[in-house]
């Protein structure tokens, strides 16, 4: 390379890729993931899921459509920073307001271009996710040793609670989308509204328009509110959304409220996080996976039906199915490497699925989730 390095990305093991950097300047330490989308860069960096991560995009072209803030599934983008082979390109999209490269800068984020991604999303593959130092800095001087240092005494996602960092810090009702996603979903048609309350572990705001389209009043609460405050609401169902972090780290407060949620004859629906917790509550264990599941064409079968499912997948942790306990179905598993993606109760309406049915980015092959949760709220009325 020509051009001096403007930034580096220092792994844990000593390993250093040095590149052109980006958007923000500064450092910043976190897990190094790999995604293989081809589209949705901005709704990848924006899922809260994200928090204190970095994502290596395996496809070239990163930053060709622009941003435009439609696409942000939550007010800031989240992932810590992104590598990408080529330099983000000039956008060409008609809905383009800003290019990535600028956005980033404003929003604070480091991105790192000209970096042999195959080579280090095969390290990724074989080690799992590292531990990452990521450096911006237009004059080049990084202290290799220190960054290594860095990123070896990180004490990693294991453990870490994110989720009360990222979720809403007061409850709000979330209509956007309300009866308004023309043939999405068939159960807009209710003449009231299903109430749900949607806990806010680091919700994608398009699964609250996607709760909205089948028919749904959605209130968001934040991830610390009891099972008493769910009910205050009087709901006619309760999600449980994706977010960041350990599943098992919110075992003080989440998972226990989700238990307790359980003894109040509800449909429970949980994506991501929330099928997660949803298992602890029920008393499975999860466990961290070796490099995790990020594209956005995943295949996943359901093992009722032996239909199968293209999906959009974010997740490190996974639900460990030997570990479910009697009265709970596994009903869906990646095809990929054959991990739990879903669990249904046996007796009664709670589900949840590992995978994201609200798409953004990634297929819409189970969408069909939304309207089984309306269906459940109906069947209850
Ligand atoms: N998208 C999510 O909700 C991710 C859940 C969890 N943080 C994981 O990495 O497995």
């Amino acid at each position: 390379m020509a051009q001096k390095p403007t930034a580096c990305l220092a792994l844990a093991d000593g390993t250093v890729f040095h590149g052109q950097g980006f958007g923000a300047t500064g450092e910043v330490v976190a897990e190094l993931v790999f995604n293989t989308a081809m589209t949705g860069y901005q709704e990848i960096m924006t899922d809260p899921s994200y928090a204190s991560q970095i994502v290596t995009f395996t496809f070239p072209h990163i930053g060709n459509t622009g941003v435009t803030e439609q696409d942000d599934e939550a007010a800031d983008p989240v992932a810590s920073g992104i590598v990408v082979k080529w330099d983000p390109t000039e956008p060409s999209n008609w809905r383009a307001t800003s290019d990535l490269v600028a956005w980033m800068e404003r929003r604070g984020r480091i991105g790192i271009g000209g970096i042999d991604t195959r080579r280090l999303t095969r390290a990724i593959r074989q080690q799992g996710s590292p531990h990452v130092v990521l450096a911006h800095d237009p004059q080049g001087n990084f202290d290799i040793a220190a960054m290594v240092a860095r990123a070896r005494d990180w004490q990693g996602l294991v453990g870490l609670d994110l989720a009360k960092d990222v979720t809403t810090r007061q409850s709000y009702r979330w209509d956007e989308g309300l009866w308004e996603w023309p043939g999405q979903f068939g159960a807009a048609t209710e003449a009231k509204p299903f109430k749900v309350v949607a806990l806010d572990y680091g919700a994608k705001r398009n699964i609250l328009r996607s709760l909205a389209g089948s028919g749904a009043e959605v209130i968001v609460l934040p991830a610390t509110a009891t099972a008493d405050e769910v009910m205050a609401h009087e709901p006619e169902g309760v999600f449980l959304s994706n977010g960041p972090g350990d599943p098992a780290a919110t075992g003080t407060y989440a998972v226990p409220m989700i238990r307790e949620l359980l003894t109040r004859d509800l449909p429970i629906f949980g994506i991501c996080l929330g099928h997660q917790m949803l298992a602890l509550a029920l008393g499975a264990k999860t466990v961290k996976m070796g490099h995790g599941h990020h594209g956005a064409n995943h295949p996943v079968r359901d093992v009722e039906t032996g239909k199968v499912e293209i999906t959009s997948m974010n997740h490190g942790f996974a639900v460990d199915a030997q570990t479910l306990p009697e009265g709970v179905i596994e009903t869906h598993v990646s095809l990929f490497d054959g991990s739990n993606c879903g669990l249904r109760m046996a007796d009664r309406p709670v589900f949840s699925v590992q995978y994201h049915p609200e798409a953004s980015p990634g297929p819409q092959d189970s969408a069909y989730l939304f309207d089984r949760f309306a269906e459940a709220m109906r069947a209850r009325r």
